[in-house]
């Protein structure tokens, strides 16, 4: 059922920094039996340098330029999940494209969690900042009512990955029934 929701579009995660859009869309791939890509993951490629890098280089607008082309042609093929960079599902462009081509899902969490994730790494140019935590709060303020937007909102609160990629994998069941979508506990 969960499959047959999507047809050839594509699951397309969204959501903040740390709020699992990889790791929780790679399981939700495997649990779906699709292909999984991974925006940030495909310019990478693409331009053969790292995120960090593509910021430090052609700066911000640039970047969003070339995720809005990434995920321009990403969309295109499917059915597959589609983990996007957290701040595509900001740009208009891009969200108009995802809400009428593929199947959106918010993986929502709170301050904490996402802050405990992002802080082992500081691999997040938006967050080199003097108060990369308060930089996360002020985000998390901006985006959320944008993030609302989409198809469907899944809790990412601090239990195991499982759990969420199948509450997701549920939710969009939920969406072929027809039924209300959106498990927050
Ligand atoms: N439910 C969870 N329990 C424990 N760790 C998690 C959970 N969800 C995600 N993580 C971990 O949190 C970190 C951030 O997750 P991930 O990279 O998937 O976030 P993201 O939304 O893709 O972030 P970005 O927008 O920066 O790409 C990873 O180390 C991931 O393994
Ligand atoms: O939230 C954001 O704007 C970003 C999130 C990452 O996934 C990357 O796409 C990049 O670091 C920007
Ligand atoms: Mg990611």
């Amino acid at each position: 059922m969960a499959r047959r929701v999507l047809g050839q579009r594509n699951l397309v995660f969204v959501g903040l920094m740390g709020a699992g859009k990889s790791a929780i869309g790679r399981l939700v791939a495997q649990m779906l039996d699709i292909p999984f890509v991974d925006s940030d993951h495909e310019i990478e490629r693409v331009s053969r340098m790292s995120i960090p890098e593509l910021f430090e280089a052609y700066g911000e607008p640039e970047f969003r330029a070339l995720e809005g082309r990434v995920i321009k042609r990403l969309l295109k093929t499917g059915p597959r999940v589609l983990s996007t960079g957290g701040g595509a599902f900001m740009n208009d462009t891009i969200r108009t494209m995802v809400l009428n081509d593929g199947l959106s899902v918010w993986l929502k969490a709170d301050l904490d969690v996402l802050w405990a994730r992002v802080s082992k790494r500081d691999s997040r140019p938006l967050l080199k900042t003097a108060n990369p935590r308060q930089t996360l709060s002020d985000l998390l303020d901006k985006r959320y009512p944008v993030y609302a937007k989409a198809d469907l909102t899944v809790w990412s609160r601090d239990e195991d990955k499982d759990i969420i990629a199948s509450e997701t994998v549920m939710a969009l069941a939920r969406l072929g029934r027809g039924q209300d979508t959106v498990p927050i506990p």
